[in-house]
């Protein structure tokens, strides 16, 4: 069988010399958006007979992928960087050229409905839809559903409302009857609960006919979310040890004790941007589950629906409201995104009978009954600052955002400044409670501390960065403890690391404490699946200081309290998601130093990548 993207030609890096275009013919020194990478794809344009508009389309079609847009849509591109007139003009000239095919064509790029593609991401993106909608397709062997209804015992009806449809339930029903199901929800929803529900149900079924169980994955875009995502596994079947007819050996037993990164789970682990398992050697798994799905890009996705198996299952846990990858595409948001959510066709409304409390309309879209979205947070209850912050700013309104954050709770405290001054009271502030890393021996407590607190920050230089503030809590630790400020590697240092690193086991955001140990020797301890381990300084992948860090760093992991530090003056990344993923970081405590002007855009400000996924699943 072929491999998914056999057919799509690398962009060849050509080393040669170019002295037969001007730099300042296609780019002008404005165009400081437009990044090396960008600028290398048009010069292989031009050398290989593109015109300058057509070169430069190139350009901004790598751009626009850099932006986090799985295209460029040619009525918005930003004028500093094409006239208006070259503008009106694109369209014909991408017409006459011979580098710029239609879909189905192989060429460098492709131009569909106004939306010009390089060609490998218009490939990812027709992929991905066709392989979801195939999932979709297939119906899996029938699972008996009656244990999921009400009264059963297995999901116990919401003691404040119980006639109302329990969506957990719900949700288990969808991924018992479908190949590909997204299961959404805020912070503390219960996904992972109603997963673990899941798995039980269809691991009892196969021991109850004699056959095999199914094999499982567990798996997440990053190291920490992966052990995570084990932790509340444990957790979920640990909880229900209280039903006595819960066999926890048999079912523990098929349940995976590891979760892995998508990269290992696909086998990407070295350079190659082709995994060891695709559609012509898919993976061996019949459940594969993956956790934080809102960080998965478009790439990677493509990439794991192609290794399913057509018998098997794919199931998408995520927050559809949280940020979007750092790399293009949004895909989570984009399957929510529609008239699909929570909505079924007639034939499941009939199969799911008294699990849905009320007859619906027959839904007709293409994802009706793959995608249920959880409504109850049990993390925060109705009467949690925190939760209602998290729906104002969801919902974009600016009035309730404000109107909760100046009113003062136990669990929010506003301060409406971050200046330099603040900032730096509030360093002060920070460097009293980090003052206890320096003080502990003891590694399992230095990282519990660690677990326990953050600061995060909108962007990462800056006044208002996450390195300006681990910069100032570092130096009043110095000044405190007498430190050697020449010294990195400071007993209590918290360092995060910041790229997966096979050999060591240490993962992208995992968090770390240097300590010295009883002969003088610094050591870096992390806690694993298995207890805490210790490594030499020198041994750890890239690395910095965390006493702060950035939101888009702080994905997949929460914290008892959160500092949430934004700018006083704009920056693009301000946005609603970033916003939100960010105070939902914070499990009890939420406090939050952000200037009235920029947080009321960022609330107001809904980030929106250009991609053509939505419509294609759909069509
Ligand atoms: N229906 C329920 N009844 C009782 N407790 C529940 C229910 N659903 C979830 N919980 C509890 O709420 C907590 C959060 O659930 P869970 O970890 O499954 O949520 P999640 O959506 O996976 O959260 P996260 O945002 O952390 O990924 C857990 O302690 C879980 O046991």
């Amino acid at each position: 069988m072929k491999d998914l993207f056999d057919d799509i030609p690398e962009i060849e890096h050509d080393d040669t010399p170019h002295t037969d275009v001007e730099q300042s013919e296609l780019y002008p020194a404005e165009d400081a958006s437009l990044a090396d990478l960008d600028l290398a794809l048009a010069h292989w344009a031009r050398r290989h007979g593109a015109d300058r508009l057509v070169a430069r389309a190139f350009a901004l079609a790598s751009w626009a992928v850099a932006q986090g847009h799985t295209c460029l849509a040619l009525d918005a591109i930003p004028t500093g960087l094409m006239s208006a007139a070259n503008q009106a003009e694109l369209p014909t000239a991408l017409a006459a050229s011979d580098l710029v095919g239609e879909p189905g064509e192989v060429k460098p790029l492709i131009l569909e409905n106004d939306r010009l593609y390089l060609q490998r991401y218009h490939a990812y993106e027709t992929k991905l839809a066709e392989r979801l909608r195939e999932l979709m397709a297939a119906e899996p062997n029938p699972v008996n559903v009656d244990t999921l209804k009400p009264g059963n015992g297995l999901f116990v009806p919401d003691k404040a409302n119980p006639n109302a449809t329990n969506w957990q339930a719900v949700a288990a029903f969808a991924a018992l009857r479908h190949h590909f199901t997204v299961i959404s929800g805020g912070p503390g929803t219960g996904k992972t609960y109603t997963i673990v529900r899941l798995l039980r149900v269809l691991i009892e079924a196969a021991i109850e006919k004699g056959d095999t169980p199914p094999l499982i994955a567990l798996a997440a875009p990053t190291g920490k979310a992966a052990a995570r995502m084990l932790e509340s596994v444990r957790n979920g079947l640990d909880d229900m040890d209280a039903d006595t007819n819960f066999d926890h050996v048999a079912v523990g037993e098929h349940i995976p004790q590891t979760a892995r990164t998508l990269h290992r789970l696909l086998g990407l682990t070295g350079v190659t941007t082709r995994p060891r398992f695709n559609a012509g050697n898919p993976l061996p798994y019949d459940v594969v589950i993956v956790d934080e799905a809102s960080m998965v890009d478009l790439p990677m996705m493509a990439k794991l629906a192609d290794t399913i198996r057509n018998d098997a299952r794919l199931i998408l846990l995520g927050d559809r409201y949280q940020l979007a990858s750092v790399e293009s595409g949004s895909v989570l948001a984009e399957i929510c995104a529609n008239a699909g959510v929570n909505r079924f066709t007639d034939d499941q409304q009939a199969a799911a009978g008294d699990l849905l409390a009320e007859p619906r309309e027959p839904a007709t879209h293409a994802l009706a009954d793959h995608v249920v979205t959880l409504q109850t947070s049990r993390r925060f209850n109705a009467d949690s600052t925190i939760g209602r912050l998290a729906a104002a700013v969801n919902a974009g309104d600016v009035e309730a955002a404000e109107a909760l954050l100046n009113a003062g709770h136990d669990d929010l405290a506003y301060t409406p400044r971050s200046d330099a001054a603040t900032l730096s009271q509030l360093m002060d502030r920070l460097a009293d409670d980090y003052a206890g890393l320096i003080e502990t021996t003891d590694p399992t407590l230095a990282l519990t501390q660690l677990g326990r607190q953050c600061v995060l920050t909108a962007v990462r230089q800056g006044p208002a960065g996450s390195e300006t503030i681990n910069a100032g809590i570092t130096e009043r630790l110095a000044r405190r403890f007498d430190l050697n400020a020449a010294d990195a590697w400071y007993h209590g240092r918290p360092v995060m690391v910041r790229q997966n690193d096979y050999r060591t086991g240490l993962y992208n955001g995992d968090v770390g404490v240097a300590l010295y140990n009883d002969f003088g020797q610094i050591r870096v301890w992390f806690m694993g699946d298995h207890g805490l381990r210790a490594f030499l300084p020198s041994a750890l992948p890239a690395h910095d200081s965390v006493y702060a860090m950035t939101i888009h760093k702080s994905q997949g992991s929460e914290f008892d309290s959160v500092t949430l530090v934004l700018p006083d003056y704009d920056v693009p990344v301000l946005t609603r998601e970033l916003f939100y993923t960010g105070l939902t970081r914070a499990r009890r405590r939420l406090v939050v130093f952000a200037d009235k002007q920029p947080s009321r855009r960022a609330v107001g400000w809904q980030a929106v990548r250009v991609s053509g996924l939505a419509g294609r699943i759909a069509s």
